[in-house]
């Protein structure tokens, strides 16, 4: 069970050098992989193409040792849960209860359900009797916290997390820390976190892969992998 990208290779224009060249990586459910490197060495443009944004020149990406070329984003999204490094980009409903609500109710699920899960979800990310608020009127970390419930409420296989902690305090870290180790034990998900915070990476990921060379401030470990 795992998501496999193989070989792929990317470049914004035509000439320019790849952004990814021949890149491959495996990442299997149940485990946290983190996706470090410095600034513009391809970590959100990998998470582009890994949620079918982007698609690759060349190279394939599987989802159970299934090609996802031919899949549309919903079907992406159903099995990978995706939060942007910018995910006020990603909150479109009027209102944190429609917000919430939107992905259950595409899923097909019974209103019932829906309200039970968006309470849950909510409370987790402390957002309960934010039900009403018009979601841009919501601080940075509030935003992120939002989508963090949404993605999290639909239960995806994996998750794809683009600096989930940037807009957190360190209360909020904690709890997503706890709740990413809950999901990861409690239903196998498969977790790619692509991070600049070191102290998260080093609690919650079981392997590390750089992208762009080495990083000599990080130390390294027997699970680590350097494109
Ligand atoms: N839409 C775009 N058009 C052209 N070039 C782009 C585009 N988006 C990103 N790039 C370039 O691609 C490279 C990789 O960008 P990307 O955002 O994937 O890096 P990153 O590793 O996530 O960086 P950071 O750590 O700063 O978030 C950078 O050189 C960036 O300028």
């Amino acid at each position: 069970m795992n998501l496999e990208v193989s070989k792929i290779t990317f470049r914004y224009q035509k000439k320019e050098p790849a952004v990814l060249e021949a890149f491959s990586a495996v990442f299997e459910k149940g485990e946290t992989v983190a996706v470090l490197g410095p600034n513009g060495t391809g970590k959100t443009t990998l998470g582009k193409l890994i949620m079918g944004i982007l698609q690759p020149q060349e190279g394939s990406i599987f989802l159970e040792g299934e090609d996802m070329k031919s899949w549309s984003l919903a079907e992406r999204g159903r099995k990978i849960g995706y939060v942007m490094q910018n995910p006020a980009r990603q909150i479109f409903s009027t209102t944190v209860r429609e917000e919430i609500a939107y992905g259950l109710e595409a899923a097909g699920m019974e209103q019932e359900t829906i309200r039970e899960k968006s309470r849950e979800y909510l409370e987790l990310m402390e957002l309960s009797g934010y039900e009403e608020a018009f979601p841009f009127h919501l601080s940075c970390g509030e935003k992120q916290r939002l989508v963090l419930a949404s993605v999290l409420a639909m239960e995806p296989d994996y998750l794809l997390l683009d600096e989930p902690t940037s807009s957190l305090d360190q209360k909020r870290r904690r709890q997503l820390g706890d709740c990413l180790e809950r999901v990861r034990n409690a239903r196998g998900c498969g977790i790619i976190l692509i991070s600049h915070d070191m102290e998260f990476v080093r609690k919650h990921a079981c392997r590390r892969i750089f992208l762009g060379g080495r990083n000599p401030g990080v130390g390294e470990s027997g699970g680590d992998e350097y494109v």
